[in-house]
Protein backbone atom coordinates (compact mmCIF):
# COMPACT_ATOMS: atom_id res chain seq x y z
CA UNK A 1 0.00 0.00 0.00
CA UNK A 2 0.98 3.41 -0.59
CA UNK A 3 3.35 2.69 -3.95
CA UNK A 4 0.35 3.80 -5.73
CA UNK A 5 -3.02 5.72 -5.14
CA UNK A 6 -2.82 8.16 -2.19
CA UNK A 7 -4.06 6.72 0.97
CA UNK A 8 -7.59 8.86 1.87
CA UNK A 9 -7.61 10.13 5.80
CA UNK A 10 -9.52 11.87 7.57
CA UNK A 11 -9.40 13.77 11.00
CA UNK A 12 -11.74 13.71 13.69
CA UNK A 13 -11.13 16.69 16.34
CA UNK A 14 -9.52 18.76 13.24
CA UNK A 15 -9.66 22.06 15.12
CA UNK A 16 -7.43 21.01 17.83
CA UNK A 17 -4.07 21.13 18.74
CA UNK A 18 -3.29 17.65 17.62
CA UNK A 19 -5.95 18.06 14.53
CA UNK A 20 -3.73 20.69 13.15
CA UNK A 21 -0.65 19.21 13.62
CA UNK A 22 -1.81 16.09 12.09
CA UNK A 23 -3.07 18.69 8.80
CA UNK A 24 0.84 20.65 8.83
CA UNK A 25 2.67 16.71 8.74
CA UNK A 26 -0.44 15.58 6.28
CA UNK A 27 -0.50 17.82 4.06
CA UNK A 28 3.23 17.52 3.49
CA UNK A 29 3.49 13.50 3.43
CA UNK A 30 3.74 12.10 -0.49
CA UNK A 31 1.32 9.35 0.47
CA UNK A 32 -2.00 10.70 1.95
CA UNK A 33 -4.57 13.01 0.99
CA UNK A 34 -6.53 14.78 3.55
CA UNK A 35 -10.05 13.82 2.20
CA UNK A 36 -12.47 14.74 5.26
CA UNK A 37 -11.90 17.11 8.59
CA UNK A 38 -14.55 16.21 11.60
CA UNK A 39 -15.76 18.25 15.05
CA UNK A 40 -18.61 19.22 16.68
CA UNK A 41 -18.21 23.60 17.92
CA UNK A 42 -16.14 23.88 14.63
CA UNK A 43 -18.49 21.62 12.20
CA UNK A 44 -19.39 23.58 9.58
CA UNK A 45 -16.73 26.29 9.43
CA UNK A 46 -14.11 25.97 6.75
CA UNK A 47 -10.80 24.97 8.64
CA UNK A 48 -9.05 28.33 7.37
CA UNK A 49 -11.63 30.03 9.88
CA UNK A 50 -9.94 28.24 12.62
CA UNK A 51 -6.16 28.51 11.31
CA UNK A 52 -6.27 31.24 8.98
CA UNK A 53 -2.26 30.89 8.69
CA UNK A 54 -3.06 27.32 6.63
CA UNK A 55 -5.90 29.09 3.99
CA UNK A 56 -2.81 29.02 1.28
CA UNK A 57 -2.86 25.07 1.45
CA UNK A 58 -5.88 24.04 2.29
CA UNK A 59 -9.99 24.66 1.46
CA UNK A 60 -11.19 21.70 3.38
CA UNK A 61 -14.45 22.46 5.68
CA UNK A 62 -15.18 20.73 8.70
CA UNK A 63 -17.91 18.92 9.05
CA UNK A 64 -20.52 17.06 11.69
CA UNK A 65 -19.05 13.57 13.09
CA UNK A 66 -21.21 10.85 11.26
CA UNK A 67 -19.18 7.69 10.72
CA UNK A 68 -20.57 6.25 7.78
CA UNK A 69 -20.05 9.69 5.62
CA UNK A 70 -16.53 9.43 6.86
CA UNK A 71 -16.23 5.77 6.23
CA UNK A 72 -17.34 5.96 3.08
CA UNK A 73 -14.53 8.50 2.03
CA UNK A 74 -11.69 7.55 4.13
CA UNK A 75 -9.10 4.39 4.21
CA UNK A 76 -7.27 5.87 7.31
CA UNK A 77 -8.90 8.07 10.67
CA UNK A 78 -7.74 9.92 13.46
CA UNK A 79 -9.33 10.27 16.65
CA UNK A 80 -8.17 13.63 18.36
CA UNK A 81 -10.46 13.92 20.86
CA UNK A 82 -10.72 13.98 24.36
CA UNK A 83 -10.51 10.93 25.87
CA UNK A 84 -14.05 8.99 26.56
CA UNK A 85 -15.36 9.99 22.64
CA UNK A 86 -12.88 7.77 20.46
CA UNK A 87 -14.42 4.23 21.57
CA UNK A 88 -17.99 5.33 20.86
CA UNK A 89 -17.12 6.06 17.32
CA UNK A 90 -14.05 3.14 16.70
CA UNK A 91 -15.54 -0.27 16.71
CA UNK A 92 -18.23 0.86 13.52
CA UNK A 93 -15.34 2.42 12.06
CA UNK A 94 -13.17 -0.47 11.76
CA UNK A 95 -16.47 -2.71 11.12
CA UNK A 96 -16.22 -0.62 7.83
CA UNK A 97 -13.06 -1.32 6.74
CA UNK A 98 -10.97 1.80 8.46
CA UNK A 99 -7.25 2.03 9.73
CA UNK A 100 -8.14 3.81 13.27
CA UNK A 101 -5.32 5.76 15.52
CA UNK A 102 -6.73 7.14 18.16
CA UNK A 103 -5.11 9.87 19.98
CA UNK A 104 -6.84 9.69 23.21
CA UNK A 105 -6.50 7.29 26.18
CA UNK A 106 -9.40 5.36 25.14
CA UNK A 107 -7.48 2.34 23.61
CA UNK A 108 -4.17 2.52 25.42
CA UNK A 109 -5.01 -0.32 28.15
CA UNK A 110 -4.43 -3.69 28.14
CA UNK A 111 -7.04 -4.13 30.85
CA UNK A 112 -10.06 -2.23 30.61
CA UNK A 113 -10.64 -2.14 33.81
CA UNK A 114 -7.62 0.28 34.55
CA UNK A 115 -8.91 2.19 31.93
CA UNK A 116 -12.77 2.47 33.60
CA UNK A 117 -10.72 2.44 36.90
CA UNK A 118 -8.91 5.76 35.79
CA UNK A 119 -11.01 7.83 32.92
CA UNK A 120 -14.03 6.13 34.38
CA UNK A 121 -17.46 5.06 32.07
CA UNK A 122 -19.59 2.23 30.82
CA UNK A 123 -17.34 0.54 28.26
CA UNK A 124 -19.18 -1.83 25.78
CA UNK A 125 -16.28 -2.44 23.39
CA UNK A 126 -14.01 -4.81 25.11
CA UNK A 127 -13.41 -7.07 22.28
CA UNK A 128 -12.47 -4.25 20.15
CA UNK A 129 -10.19 -2.99 22.63
CA UNK A 130 -8.17 -5.88 23.10
CA UNK A 131 -6.98 -5.52 19.38
CA UNK A 132 -5.70 -2.25 19.91
CA UNK A 133 -1.93 -1.97 20.26
CA UNK A 134 -0.40 0.46 22.20
CA UNK A 135 1.31 2.85 19.64
CA UNK A 136 4.85 3.06 20.64
CA UNK A 137 6.56 2.06 17.71
CA UNK A 138 10.02 1.78 19.24
CA UNK A 139 8.57 -0.94 21.47
CA UNK A 140 5.68 -2.55 19.44
CA UNK A 141 6.79 -2.06 15.67
CA UNK A 142 5.61 -5.34 14.59
CA UNK A 143 2.28 -5.24 15.99
CA UNK A 144 1.69 -1.84 15.02
CA UNK A 145 2.53 -3.24 11.16
CA UNK A 146 -0.20 -5.97 11.85
CA UNK A 147 -2.68 -3.69 13.56
CA UNK A 148 -5.79 -1.66 12.46
CA UNK A 149 -6.43 0.15 15.83
CA UNK A 150 -3.79 1.89 17.46
CA UNK A 151 -4.38 3.41 20.70
CA UNK A 152 -1.46 6.17 20.60
CA UNK A 153 0.71 6.97 23.60
CA UNK A 154 0.15 10.02 25.77
CA UNK A 155 2.82 12.48 25.66
CA UNK A 156 4.22 12.28 29.45
CA UNK A 157 4.26 8.24 28.82
CA UNK A 158 6.32 8.67 25.53
CA UNK A 159 9.23 10.60 26.96
CA UNK A 160 9.22 8.31 30.05
CA UNK A 161 9.04 5.15 28.32
CA UNK A 162 11.48 6.05 25.90
CA UNK A 163 13.71 6.77 28.82
CA UNK A 164 13.09 3.90 30.47
CA UNK A 165 12.62 0.80 28.08
CA UNK A 166 16.09 -0.15 28.08
CA UNK A 167 16.75 -0.46 31.63
CA UNK A 168 13.31 -2.57 32.20
CA UNK A 169 14.36 -4.68 29.09
CA UNK A 170 17.78 -5.84 30.63
CA UNK A 171 16.48 -6.23 34.11
CA UNK A 172 19.24 -3.48 34.74
CA UNK A 173 17.26 -1.65 37.93
CA UNK A 174 15.56 -1.94 41.44
CA UNK A 175 12.00 -1.99 40.20
CA UNK A 176 10.60 -0.34 42.93
CA UNK A 177 13.30 2.74 42.79
CA UNK A 178 12.01 4.03 39.29
CA UNK A 179 10.81 7.83 40.01
CA UNK A 180 10.12 9.94 36.75
CA UNK A 181 10.01 14.23 37.63
CA UNK A 182 8.12 15.41 34.00
CA UNK A 183 8.06 18.83 32.83
CA UNK A 184 5.66 19.92 30.11
CA UNK A 185 4.71 23.01 28.07
CA UNK A 186 0.88 24.32 28.22
CA UNK A 187 -0.02 23.40 24.82
CA UNK A 188 0.10 19.80 26.40
CA UNK A 189 -3.52 20.78 27.83
CA UNK A 190 -5.28 20.86 24.50
CA UNK A 191 -6.58 24.10 23.16
CA UNK A 192 -10.00 24.68 25.12
CA UNK A 193 -9.76 27.49 27.46
CA UNK A 194 -8.73 26.32 31.52
CA UNK A 195 -7.71 28.43 33.86
CA UNK A 196 -3.95 26.92 34.71
CA UNK A 197 -3.10 27.25 31.32
CA UNK A 198 -4.17 31.26 31.01
CA UNK A 199 -0.66 33.14 30.56
CA UNK A 200 -1.21 34.81 34.01
CA UNK A 201 -1.30 31.67 35.36
CA UNK A 202 1.21 29.68 33.88
CA UNK A 203 4.01 32.14 33.11
CA UNK A 204 6.88 33.03 35.54
CA UNK A 205 5.44 30.13 37.38
CA UNK A 206 6.33 26.30 37.35
CA UNK A 207 4.05 23.32 39.40
CA UNK A 208 3.62 20.36 40.18
CA UNK A 209 -0.06 18.74 39.45
CA UNK A 210 -1.56 15.38 39.85
CA UNK A 211 1.06 14.21 42.28
CA UNK A 212 0.48 10.57 43.28
CA UNK A 213 -2.53 10.60 41.21
CA UNK A 214 -2.00 11.35 37.83
CA UNK A 215 -3.73 9.47 34.92
CA UNK A 216 -0.38 8.87 33.03
CA UNK A 217 0.74 6.76 35.87
CA UNK A 218 -0.82 3.14 35.04
CA UNK A 219 -0.40 3.88 32.15
CA UNK A 220 3.50 4.19 32.52
CA UNK A 221 3.28 1.47 34.85
CA UNK A 222 1.30 -1.03 32.49
CA UNK A 223 4.12 -0.70 29.63
CA UNK A 224 6.82 -0.81 32.31
CA UNK A 225 5.63 -3.62 33.58
CA UNK A 226 5.27 -5.60 30.21
CA UNK A 227 9.06 -4.76 29.50
CA UNK A 228 10.06 -5.67 32.89
CA UNK A 229 8.14 -9.17 32.84
CA UNK A 230 6.68 -8.35 36.46
CA UNK A 231 4.94 -6.15 38.11
CA UNK A 232 5.93 -2.46 38.45
CA UNK A 233 4.51 0.63 40.44
CA UNK A 234 6.09 4.46 39.22
CA UNK A 235 6.90 7.51 41.07
CA UNK A 236 5.65 10.03 38.67
CA UNK A 237 5.22 13.53 38.75
CA UNK A 238 4.21 15.67 36.15
CA UNK A 239 4.98 19.93 36.30
CA UNK A 240 3.46 22.91 33.98
CA UNK A 241 6.25 24.79 33.00
CA UNK A 242 5.89 28.17 30.91
CA UNK A 243 6.55 27.20 27.71
CA UNK A 244 4.44 26.58 24.70
CA UNK A 245 5.71 22.89 23.73
CA UNK A 246 7.93 20.22 25.11
CA UNK A 247 8.53 17.61 27.78
CA UNK A 248 11.44 17.14 29.86
CA UNK A 249 11.22 13.94 31.69
CA UNK A 250 14.02 13.32 34.10
CA UNK A 251 13.87 9.37 35.57
CA UNK A 252 16.32 8.40 38.61
CA UNK A 253 16.92 4.48 39.47
CA UNK A 254 19.21 2.58 41.56
CA UNK A 255 20.73 0.17 39.48
CA UNK A 256 20.89 -3.63 40.29
CA UNK A 257 24.76 -3.59 39.05
CA UNK A 258 26.54 -0.77 41.30
CA UNK A 259 29.58 -1.59 38.76
CA UNK A 260 27.80 -0.25 35.95
CA UNK A 261 29.27 2.99 34.29
CA UNK A 262 27.59 5.55 31.76
CA UNK A 263 29.66 3.90 28.88
CA UNK A 264 27.89 0.60 29.36
CA UNK A 265 24.56 2.14 29.63
CA UNK A 266 25.38 3.99 26.78
CA UNK A 267 26.04 1.05 24.40
CA UNK A 268 23.01 -1.01 25.81
CA UNK A 269 20.68 2.51 25.02
CA UNK A 270 22.32 2.31 21.48
CA UNK A 271 21.85 -1.32 21.02
CA UNK A 272 18.34 -0.76 21.84
CA UNK A 273 17.07 1.67 19.67
CA UNK A 274 19.60 1.11 16.91
CA UNK A 275 16.97 0.97 14.69
CA UNK A 276 14.75 3.31 16.12
CA UNK A 277 15.01 6.34 13.66
CA UNK A 278 13.74 9.02 16.01
CA UNK A 279 15.38 7.96 19.22
CA UNK A 280 19.10 9.86 19.38
CA UNK A 281 21.00 9.06 22.45
CA UNK A 282 23.44 11.95 23.49
CA UNK A 283 26.87 11.34 23.85
CA UNK A 284 28.69 11.64 27.33
CA UNK A 285 28.14 14.86 29.07
CA UNK A 286 25.03 16.50 26.80
CA UNK A 287 22.04 16.59 28.32
CA UNK A 288 18.99 17.54 26.17
CA UNK A 289 16.71 20.78 25.89
CA UNK A 290 12.90 20.89 24.59
CA UNK A 291 14.49 22.77 22.18
CA UNK A 292 16.45 20.41 20.20
CA UNK A 293 13.19 18.27 20.29
CA UNK A 294 10.36 21.14 19.25
CA UNK A 295 8.93 21.26 15.76
CA UNK A 296 10.48 17.63 15.08
CA UNK A 297 9.55 14.08 15.73
CA UNK A 298 12.76 13.11 17.65
CA UNK A 299 13.31 12.34 20.95
CA UNK A 300 16.65 12.65 22.33
CA UNK A 301 18.18 11.61 25.65
CA UNK A 302 20.73 12.02 27.63
CA UNK A 303 21.95 9.52 30.19
CA UNK A 304 24.51 9.76 33.73
CA UNK A 305 25.25 7.57 36.77
CA UNK A 306 26.08 8.86 39.93
CA UNK A 307 28.43 6.39 41.47
CA UNK A 308 27.70 8.25 44.66
CA UNK A 309 24.44 7.30 45.21
CA UNK A 310 24.53 4.16 42.32
CA UNK A 311 21.84 5.90 40.61
CA UNK A 312 21.27 6.35 36.76
CA UNK A 313 19.63 9.36 35.33
CA UNK A 314 17.84 9.06 32.34
CA UNK A 315 16.67 12.56 30.59
CA UNK A 316 14.31 12.43 27.67
CA UNK A 317 12.69 15.60 25.49
CA UNK A 318 10.29 15.34 22.94
CA UNK A 319 7.74 17.69 21.88
CA UNK A 320 4.36 16.93 23.19
CA UNK A 321 2.39 17.43 19.82
CA UNK A 322 5.10 15.52 17.54
CA UNK A 323 6.44 12.64 18.96
CA UNK A 324 4.29 12.90 21.99
CA UNK A 325 1.02 13.12 20.00
CA UNK A 326 0.34 13.65 16.18
CA UNK A 327 4.06 12.42 15.06
CA UNK A 328 4.13 9.68 17.03
CA UNK A 329 0.48 8.83 15.48
CA UNK A 330 1.62 9.72 11.54
CA UNK A 331 5.08 7.28 12.88
CA UNK A 332 2.57 4.69 13.35
CA UNK A 333 0.62 5.26 10.21
CA UNK A 334 3.33 4.44 8.22
CA UNK A 335 3.72 1.27 9.70
CA UNK A 336 0.35 0.22 9.40
CA UNK A 337 0.16 1.08 5.35
CA UNK A 338 3.47 -0.76 4.94
CA UNK A 339 5.60 3.19 4.40
CA UNK A 340 8.94 4.23 5.46
CA UNK A 341 8.70 4.97 9.43
CA UNK A 342 10.24 8.42 8.57
CA UNK A 343 7.61 9.33 5.64
CA UNK A 344 6.18 13.20 5.89
CA UNK A 345 7.73 13.36 9.34
CA UNK A 346 10.17 16.29 10.18
CA UNK A 347 13.70 15.31 11.15
CA UNK A 348 14.73 18.52 12.64
CA UNK A 349 13.59 20.88 15.22
CA UNK A 350 12.80 24.90 14.93
CA UNK A 351 16.00 25.88 16.81
CA UNK A 352 16.01 28.13 18.74
N1 LIG B 1 -1.95 18.20 23.63
C1 LIG B 1 -1.05 17.24 23.82
O1 LIG B 1 0.14 17.51 24.01
C2 LIG B 1 -1.46 15.80 23.77
C3 LIG B 1 -2.78 15.41 23.72
N2 LIG B 1 -3.10 14.08 23.67
C4 LIG B 1 -4.50 13.65 23.55
O2 LIG B 1 -4.94 13.88 22.19
C5 LIG B 1 -6.33 14.18 22.18
C6 LIG B 1 -6.55 15.54 21.52
O3 LIG B 1 -5.83 16.49 22.28
P1 LIG B 1 -5.71 18.03 21.85
O4 LIG B 1 -5.58 18.13 20.40
O5 LIG B 1 -4.67 18.60 22.73
O6 LIG B 1 -7.15 18.56 22.30
P2 LIG B 1 -7.90 19.91 21.93
O7 LIG B 1 -8.70 20.26 23.11
O8 LIG B 1 -6.94 20.90 21.40
O9 LIG B 1 -8.89 19.45 20.74
C7 LIG B 1 -9.97 18.60 20.98
C8 LIG B 1 -10.74 18.40 19.69
O10 LIG B 1 -11.85 17.53 19.97
C9 LIG B 1 -13.01 18.03 19.31
N3 LIG B 1 -14.18 17.62 20.07
C10 LIG B 1 -14.43 17.82 21.39
N4 LIG B 1 -15.60 17.25 21.72
C11 LIG B 1 -16.10 16.68 20.60
C12 LIG B 1 -17.27 15.94 20.30
N5 LIG B 1 -18.17 15.65 21.24
N6 LIG B 1 -17.44 15.49 19.05
C13 LIG B 1 -16.55 15.79 18.08
N7 LIG B 1 -15.42 16.49 18.30
C14 LIG B 1 -15.21 16.93 19.55
C15 LIG B 1 -12.82 19.52 19.29
O11 LIG B 1 -13.54 19.96 18.16
P3 LIG B 1 -14.58 21.18 18.12
O12 LIG B 1 -13.76 22.40 18.29
O13 LIG B 1 -15.16 21.08 16.74
O14 LIG B 1 -15.60 20.93 19.17
C16 LIG B 1 -11.31 19.66 19.08
O15 LIG B 1 -11.02 19.65 17.71
C17 LIG B 1 -6.78 14.16 23.65
O16 LIG B 1 -7.31 12.90 23.96
C18 LIG B 1 -5.48 14.41 24.41
O17 LIG B 1 -5.55 13.91 25.70
C19 LIG B 1 -2.14 13.12 23.63
C20 LIG B 1 -0.82 13.45 23.68
C21 LIG B 1 -0.39 14.82 23.78
C1 LIG C 1 0.14 20.13 30.49
C2 LIG C 1 -1.06 19.21 30.55
O1 LIG C 1 -2.12 19.58 31.01
N1 LIG C 1 -0.88 17.98 30.07
C3 LIG C 1 -1.93 17.00 30.05
C4 LIG C 1 -1.44 15.76 29.36
C5 LIG C 1 -1.99 15.62 27.98
C6 LIG C 1 -2.07 14.21 27.51
O2 LIG C 1 -1.26 13.66 26.82
O3 LIG C 1 -3.06 13.53 28.04
P1 LIG C 1 -3.89 12.30 27.51
O4 LIG C 1 -3.48 11.10 28.25
O5 LIG C 1 -5.28 12.62 27.85
O6 LIG C 1 -3.63 12.14 26.08
C7 LIG C 1 -2.36 16.63 31.45
O7 LIG C 1 -1.52 16.50 32.33
O8 LIG C 1 -3.54 16.31 31.61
Amino acid sequence: MGDFEPVSVGIVGASGYGGVQLVRLLLDHPNVDIVYLGGQGSAGKPFSDIYPHLEHRFKLEVEPVEVDRIADRCQVVFLSLPNGLAWTMAPALLEKGCKVLDLSADYRFFNLDTYQAWYGGDRTDGEVAASAVYGLPELYRDRIQEANLVGCPGCYPTASLLAVAPLLKQGLIAPETLVIDAKSGTSGGGRQAKTNLLLAEASSSISAYGVARHRHTPEIEQICSDLAGHEMMVQFTPHLVPMVRGILATVYATLRDPGLVREDLATIYNAFYRSSPWVKVLPSGVYPQTKWACGSNLNYIGIEVDPRTGRVIVMSVIDNLLKGQAGQALQAMNLMLGLEETAGLPTLGFYP
